[in-house]
């Protein structure tokens, strides 16, 4: 049964409130002031506080602040409506204006209280979700990953820039991630950016923003992403693709802590941290004259390695039942398992596109199983002969994309593709990196 407290000086509103909630089934205590329901008990022993905003002594509004996580709903009279405004963004969950009818009272309370039972049901979840996988969701009790997590739990805390090697598909965004929740900045926003996904023409202003003007098509002045990841974490994937202007611009945005948008001519500060990460070795790129040393040097100040899916052994066989059942709950198909001849060619193959091609091949068996267990011929790993009896799909999902691709590239640019497609621009990239398809610049 729920248990609510009426906080109310007036007897009559306080008596009726009283009545009309216990005749609907919940538990009712009552108090003429804060300082009374504070003599009766902690305010957490309540599901639901409702509470005059005017009251005897210590306001309602004080009662927001003691009530800690229990909601409260404040009561207001019409003409002070301005005050329920402030209320609401002290914290109250929702505000109802006198005169109310029981009905309209009900309803409110209801709402409150079906809200806070969701959200106390998702921070069990999310602690059981983070006792079973210590670093946000993160999947690996191989040792490779022990010292990943180690890594990441040592220096998320600080503001040092961290670069992340490995793989394409080997989680580095969601590592990216983790040090930013675990970071004293996870309040402030993550702006995650792929270098490569963006035209070489766009990526400046795209980045740095850029004043009204500054070129062709720039009628209005805009803030660029790193300057939007301020307070926060910027995560810039393939970093290597970065071209050399930009670059130029990084590290002085990393040198300075301010950043000059294109075409303007004075510089703002900006307070951010850098999560960099590339599957590419950059100090070759150094050497080459492909990456500068000054930059390779400012971000290459803490890195996490991340190992290669075939490098993680027992994590193999985990990740596949995890990302099983996060298949089904995204395909809304009931739970499913894996045959044992099924798991043991999971635990054999290769994956040279690492997590990335675990989770696909994943998704694609669960659509194209048909009980309740995916057996090797859902998986078609290659290496075997594709079953005859494909749902009617002669072709892959790989091979349709691959032909896809390559019948339209030349007609359609890369956002129109990936929209055909039903997939974002950065997948389309993705996939165009996992499958080998390289992009065939455009005439013109
Ligand atoms: N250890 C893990 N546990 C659970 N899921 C994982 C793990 N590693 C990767 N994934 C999942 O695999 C997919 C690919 O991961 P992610 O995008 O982080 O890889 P990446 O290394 O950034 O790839 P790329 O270099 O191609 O951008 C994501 O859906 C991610 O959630």
């Amino acid at each position: 049964m729920a248990e609510v407290l009426i906080i109310e000086d007036e007897t009559i509103i306080r008596d009726a409130i009283q009545r009309h909630l216990s005749r609907h089934g919940m538990g009712v205590s009552t108090a003429e002031s804060l300082e009374e329901a504070l003599d009766q008990g902690p305010l957490a022993n309540h599901d639901l506080i409702l509470a005059d905003i005017r009251l005897p002594g210590r306001s309602g509004m004080e009662v927001i602040d003691e009530a800690g996580p229990v909601p409260v709903i404040i009561m207001t009279s019409y003409a002070s409506i301005r005050s329920a405004v402030d209320a609401m963004r002290r914290g109250a969950v929702d505000y109802i204006a006198k005169p109310f009818d029981n009905e309209e009272l009900r309803l409110t309370v209801d709402r409150a209280l079906r809200e806070h039972a969701l959200q106390r049901q998702n921070a069990a979840l999310r602690a059981r979700v983070d006792a079973d996988y210590p670093v946000n969701g993160i999947v690996g009790r191989s040792p490779a990953m022990a010292q990943v997590f180690e890594r990441v739990d040592r220096v998320a805390p600080t503001d040092t820039t961290v670069l992340i090697l490995g793989e394409s598909g080997t989680g580095k965004e969601l590592v990216a991630r983790a040090l930013h929740e675990q970071s004293n900045r996870r309040d402030g926003p993550l702006i995650a950016v792929n270098c490569a996904a963006i035209p070489e023409s766009l990526i400046e202003a795209e980045l740095f923003g850029h004043e009204k003007g500054a070129f062709t098509g720039a009628d209005a002045t805009r803030e660029g992403l790193v300057e939007s990841a301020s307070g926060g974490t910027l995560f810039l994937d393939e970093i290597a693709e970065l071209p050399a202007a930009a670059q130029a611009r990084l590290l002085r945005v990393l040198q300075e802590s301010e950043i000059r948008r294109v075409g303007a001519s004075h510089s703002r500060q900006v307070d951010i941290r850098l999560v960099a990460a590339t599957h590419r070795d950059l100090q070759t790129l150094v050497g080459q004259g492909h990456f500068r040393e000054d930059l390779y040097f400012r971000i290459n100040v803490m890195e996490i390695q991340l190992p290669a899916l075939r490098e993680r052994g027992e994590d193999v066989p985990e990740l596949a039942r995890f990302l099983l059942e996060k298949a089904c709950r995204r395909l809304n198909r009931p739970a499913m398992t894996f045959s044992e001849e099924g798991l043991r060619q999971i635990m054999n193959h290769d994956w040279p596109g690492n997590v990335r091609e675990l989770e696909n091949v994943i998704e694609r068996a669960v659509i194209l199983a048909d009980g309740a267990t995916v057996t090797t011929d859902d998986l078609a790993l290659p290496g075997r002969t594709a079953p005859t009896d494909n749902h009617g799909l002669n072709l892959s999902l790989e091979d349709y994309f691959r032909e896809f691709v390559r019948t339209h590239e030349g007609e359609l640019t890369e956002t129109e593709l990936a929209r055909r497609l039903g997939i974002s621009r950065k997948a389309l990239w993705e996939k165009r990196q996992r499958l080998g398809i390289q992009r065939r610049r455009q005439a013109g």
